[in-house]
């Protein structure tokens, strides 16, 4: 140690003692992670420097084989995980090795059940890391120097788990980060070089770095155990299912098997590979606005940095992954990336292969389309706003709920819609609500419903956006069944056309009181084609703004224009009819009122004045004989 008075005791970051605790008691079943993740970071801390070195090549001293050593110690019972990439600073091994530089850990973490099943599948996904060596270590030991550093800057940091750390300085003949493990008592299996071995050839086999190995205790002689290539560069072919699913496991620290995947290579005037990924779970933090997203970018196999965000469009956002090109500089740098046309052509290009792959599971593996969709489907759905190109590709891999199942459910395709269609309808007819239940339950849907025509039930925050950018599918136009005069002339019969006409004309003038009775409240009364069993329902102008987009823009604290709406009534119902015969005005005002309050709550809207409706409702219900 060159200054022993440099030695500091620090404490964990709150987050990093609770996740501790829970992972070394949830992941202890698949304790055997602690080698991969230790040797995934190795692997990125050597992607790192070979990254740094391309502007400063000094920072390798000439050092460029670049590799990952690991020693076991029967006696000692430890396990050194060695590498000679970019290493930390003090400052760096304080931050990084203490806290968790993630946005919305704690809200993360409060999601946790005590469950260890369950729990072990989230913080799978959550990326444990380096602390992951604590499920089979007591001690752990950290050497490490910063490239391009001098010896004297090497730092020790040591932890036992017990919420504490210690840092000091020493002095490190080499660049790069060692990690001793100190086994805990019954985890000494970890110390026997076999069981190493195998471990590195099931789940790091994929790492582009050699992994190497004494030959056998005897021999010092070290060997590389690994394939030590980069795994998108091998042919499809030689590729093991296996081998891809670690892979993924390396690039997202997700540790359940992603849904599918998708790699190529493409040739010509410019040249990339692509390896990309469908994860079969949303991650925790998909709605948060930093959480990270894009791709991995390497130029030539050289790692140039993460979370390249401009490989995919934003409703993609979900794809995990590689993409590796030919031509792009060495020294491209994210701004460069945003101008760089070459780009748009590689992200046209992925998203295509993209929206392929999922129609190909769509068509082939419907369950596990159905379990995309769960996850991903939202995100999916902001598609045909952003990419008008794909317009028609994504519509058909859109699933909506419908009242054809009325289940929760979204499976049905736009294609089963139109498979479905009565002679004669020309539109794809849906309804937007807040919630399910309210889509469901909507007066809007009964002459439908009493017509046998199916109607999409739609209630996700983006759907009221999805609508105004998909205009049509398969020539069929879409249609709100709330909006506008719905016209269903071409499925009615001439009877049902005729007695339509001798309704509006015996209650005219019914219509007309009302409308002079509400006055400047609702745009229009008329009567209504859509209603069977509800009084009255509010209309929107086909081109007003919905609700569902109002609600949002004021949650938001925007102002959203008032949109007054028509109210149609439903002559047949006995309400109306006891309206029609109420002589009092003061009475025939309050009942008009009324309906129109009632429509407004059936619409899931909010009534302007809920005391005077409260009052009006108790005057009507007392004057009940
Ligand atoms: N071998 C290493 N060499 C250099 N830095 C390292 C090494 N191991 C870990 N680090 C640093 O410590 C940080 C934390 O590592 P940790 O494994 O906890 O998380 P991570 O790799 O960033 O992400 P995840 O939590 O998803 O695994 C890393 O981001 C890196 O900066």
């Amino acid at each position: 140690m060159t200054d022993a008075s440099a030695t500091q005791t620090l404490g964990f970051q709150a987050e990093v003692k609770q996740l501790l605790r829970l992972m070394i008691h949830s992941l202890y079943s698949h304790k055997e992670i602690f080698l991969r993740e230790l040797i995934s970071n190795a692997s990125d801390a050597l992607d790192k420097l070979r990254f740094e070195a391309l502007a400063k090549p000094e920072l390798t001293g000439g050092q460029n084989d670049f590799a990952i050593t690991i020693e076991t110690d029967n006696t000692a019972h430890t396990v050194t995980i060695t590498d000679n990439g970019i290493g930390m600073t003090r400052q760096e091994a304080v931050e990084h090795l203490g806290t968790i530089a993630k946005s919305g850990t704690a809200e993360f973490l409060s999601k946790l059940s005590g469950d260890q099943k369950q729990d072990a599948q989230l913080i799978g996904q959550f990326g444990v890391g380096f602390y992951s060596s604590f499920i089979v270590a007591d001690r752990v030991e950290v050497f490490s120097r910063r490239a391009g550093h001098p010896a004297s800057d090497g730092v020790h940091w040591e932890s036992r788990a017990d919420g504490e750390f210690t840092v000091s300085n020493v002095e490190l003949p080499e660049r790069g980060t060692k990690i001793v493990l100190h086994l805990k008592e019954g985890e000494h299996e970890f110390a026997d070089a076999f069981r190493i071995r195998s471990l590195v050839r099931k789940y790091s086999d994929h790492i582009a770095f050699p992994v190497r190995m004494r030959k056998s205790e005897q021999d010092a002689e070290l060997e590389t155990v690994n394939h030590a290539q980069a795994l998108w560069t091998r042919p499809r072919t030689e590729v093991k299912d296996e081998e891809y699913k670690e892979f993924y496991r390396h690039v997202t620290h997700d540790f359940t098997d992603p849904l599918a995947w998708s790699h190529g290579k493409v040739e010509g005037k410019k040249e990339y590979t692509s390896l990309l990924y469908i994860p079969s779970r949303a991650p925790f933090d998909l709605w948060h606005r930093d959480a990270s997203r894009g791709l991995k970018l390497y130029v030539r196999r050289v790692f140039i940095m993460d979370d390249a965000e401009q490989f995919l469009p934003l409703y993609l956002r979900f794809v995990k992954g590689i993409v590796d090109s030919a031509d792009l500089p060495l020294n491209i740098s994210r701004e460069m990336l945003q101008q760089d046309p070459a780009i748009d052509a590689i992200r046209t290009g992925l998203a295509r292969r993209t929206l392929d792959l999922l129609a190909k599971i769509a068509k082939d593996e419907p369950e596990k389309y159905a379990t995309f969709w769960k996850e991903f489907g939202a995100v999916l759905k902001e598609g045909p706003a952003e990419d008008g190109t794909n317009r028609e590709r994504i519509a058909k891999l859109l699933r909506f709920s419908s009242t054809h199942a009325d289940s929760e459910t979204q499976d049905v395709s736009l294609e089963d819609y139109v498979g479905r269609m009565k002679p004669g309808q020309t539109a794809i007819y849906y309804v937007i609500a807040d919630s399910f239940g309210a889509a469901k339950s909507s007066p809007h849907l009964e002459v439908m419903r009493k017509k046998g025509i199916e109607v999409l039930l739609l209630s996700d925050r983006v759907d009221e956006w999805l609508t105004d950018h998909l205009h049509e599918f398969d020539g069929k136009r879409f249609a709100n069944v709330a909006r506008g005069e719905l016209d269903l002339s071409a499925v009615e019969s001439e009877d049902e056309k005729k007695a339509q006409e001798s309704l509006a004309k015996e209650h005219a003038d019914l219509v007309e009181r009302i409308r002079k009775s509400l006055g400047d409240k609702v745009s229009d009364v008329r009567i209504t084609h859509r209603l069977v069993e509800s009084p009255a329902c509010l209309v929107l102008g086909e081109n007003d703004m919905g609700a569902q987009m109002r609600r949002i823009l004021e949650a938001a604290g925007q102002k959203a224009p008032v949109a007054k709406p028509a109210l149609e009534i439903n002559p047949t119902h006995p309400l109306l009819a006891r309206i029609e015969t109420t002589k009092d005005e003061a009475d025939f005002s309050d009942l008009s009122l009324l309906v129109l309050d009632q429509a407004t709550l059936a619409d899931g809207g909010q009534l302007a004045e809920p005391a005077a409706f409260v009052q009006r409702l108790n005057r009507l219900l007392l004057s009940q004989k």
